[in-house]
């Protein structure tokens, strides 16, 4: 099944150039926020618009915080995720030293939800980001910043001794 070493060849490869408008890949399969095959992920599907990357998505019962709206713990993962295909942008991966999110208005379950981030500036290894989420009225919801950090695939093989669960079913 996948190894640490097979999933860093397949994201890394992930970094070539994508076209404006194009479909970006899952971080991998089982990723929490965009894996297509964690039964208790989100399933976030995102798109390049411009130097912008844009998803509509939509919280449902297994993210859910107070009756009817999502946790805000579930909305942080997307938003920070949503991030991270900004990276495919920049062409070299990096991961989250902070993220702050300030929270609008409930995020309601069941409701579609625009999200747009982009890349604020670049310092070095470091990238300052933003995004936002706004209902179809275009109200914003929630918004967030973070600071992303360059790493090496040395960063990634860390958890190389802790990856047979992503090599079995969930
Ligand atoms: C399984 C195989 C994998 C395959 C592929 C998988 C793909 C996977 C998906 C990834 C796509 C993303 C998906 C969503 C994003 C995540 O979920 S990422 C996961 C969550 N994040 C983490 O686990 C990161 C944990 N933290 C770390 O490992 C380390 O802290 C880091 C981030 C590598 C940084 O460590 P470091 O290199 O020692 O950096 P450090 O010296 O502390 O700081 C570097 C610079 O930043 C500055 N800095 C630090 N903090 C701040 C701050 N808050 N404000 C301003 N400046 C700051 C420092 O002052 C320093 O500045 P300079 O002196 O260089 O000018």
């Amino acid at each position: 099944m996948t190894s640490v070493e097979e999933i860093l060849a397949t994201w890394l490869d992930k970094f070539k150039p994508h076209e404006d408008g194009a479909l970006l890949p899952p971080h991998h399969d089982h990723c929490l926020a965009c894996g297509p095959d964690n039964p208790h992920g989100h399933h976030l599907v995102v798109h390049r618009r411009g130097e912008e990357v844009h998803a509509v998505h939509v919280f449902d019962q297994r993210h859910v915080g107070a009756p009817g709206i999502a946790h805000g713990g579930a909305v942080a993962t997307v938003l920070d995720d949503l991030f991270g295909f900004l990276l495919y942008l920049t062409g070299a991966p990096a991961v989250t030293r902070q993220l702050e999110v300030r929270y609008d208005s409930p995020v309601l379950l069941g409701v579609a939800y625009e999200l747009v981030a982009k890349i604020v500036r670049a310092e070095g290894r470091k990238l300052f980001v933003e995004a936002e989420m706004r209902d179809t009225s275009g109200g914003l919801v929630a918004f967030a910043s973070a600071l992303f950090l360059r790493v090496d695939e040395a960063h990634f093989r860390q958890g190389a001794s802790n990856s047979p669960p992503l090599a079995r079913p969930i």
